[in-house]
């Protein structure tokens, strides 16, 4: 099982470049704002700035979605909405496991804003026979024991990793084993999976590296400024930020650098 690629081809099936879909969320939330603001049309611009991207990227991005707005108007905020919301797949409902409910794994099970992004949280599973049977947001917690039978009864196809690192690969073996194409993997270690899995890790820690390395450039440039010399630190600092970067954010999204990136 544990065999095989932990990352994606750059390119999906449906011809959009994974640097497109990576920066999708971004622009939906951008266009859920104006939506909740009643806002009807938005020019790339405007949308470009709300979303961190620059807008001949997000011109060319929405090209891919087919969606090329109106000269002098923009684009249909409500449609952009529908049209992104579908290529995500969030037309739709996706149940949802967390294995592992510790500290995070209920901090997850309990944020509400799953839900409300066509996300369902159908079982909380954990390994610790102590925890059976307890809710946790209004769930009862499963064993571990019947992982299996808890993916295919609730035809999960999304499977969320917070275990300790020495238990996410047989979690996430298990998971697979059971039907789990998609995996969102909490846990600091890398999961090998087989062709036809997608694995996202997320690392907090990645993400506070990236800003303990601006944070230094910005002492550094403060220090030379008040010196009158360049700022050696930010310098030195820009190399490895820049791998830092690359490796948070290989294939170039603009914005933020996003806290999920691929395993
Ligand atoms: N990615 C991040 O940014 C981030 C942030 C915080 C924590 N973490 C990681 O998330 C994981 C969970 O952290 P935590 O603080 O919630 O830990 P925790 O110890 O509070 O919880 C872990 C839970 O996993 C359960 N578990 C262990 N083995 C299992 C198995 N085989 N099957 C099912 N359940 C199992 C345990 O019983 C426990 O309830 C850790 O790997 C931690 O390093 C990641």
């Amino acid at each position: 099982m544990a065999t095989g690629r932990t990352h994606r081809p750059a390119t999906r099936s449906r011809g959009i470049p994974e640097a497109t879909v990576a920066r999708l969320p971004l622009y939906l939330r951008a266009l859920t704002a104006l939506s909740e603001r009643s806002v009807p049309t938005v020019s790339s611009e405007e949308l470009a700035a709300a979303a961190g991207v620059n807008s001949a990227k997000l011109r060319k991005d929405f090209s891919y979605l087919g969606s090329y707005g109106t000269r002098g108007v923009g684009y249909d905020v409500e449609y952009l909405v529908y049209q992104i919301s579908r290529e995500l797949g969030l037309t739709q409902d996706w149940p949802v496991v967390i294995v592992g409910i510790g500290n995070l794994g209920a901090a997850l099970a309990n944020y509400g804003g799953f839900a409300s992004r066509g996300f369902r949280v159908a079982a909380l599973i954990d390994a610790d026979p102590a925890m059976t049977g307890k809710p946790v947001a209004g769930i009862p917690v499963q064993h571990a024991d019947a992982l299996e039978d808890i993916v295919r009864d609730n035809g999960v196809s999304i499977g969320v990793i917070a275990t300790p690192a020495g238990a996410a690969q047989q979690v996430c073996d298990r998971l697979v084993g059971a039907g789990v194409t998609s995996i969102l993997n909490f846990a600091p270690t890398m999961l090998t999976v087989p062709d036809g899995v997608d694995v996202r890790k997320v690392d907090l820690s990645i993400e506070l590296q990236i800003l303990a390395f601006h944070e230094q450039r910005k002492a550094g440039e403060d220090a030379a400024a008040d010196s009158g010399m360049p700022a050696p630190a930010a310098v030195k600092g820009a190399a490895a930020a820049a791998a830092a970067m690359d490796e948070a954010d290989p294939k170039g999204t603009d914005g933020e650098a996003p806290a999920v990136m691929p395993a």
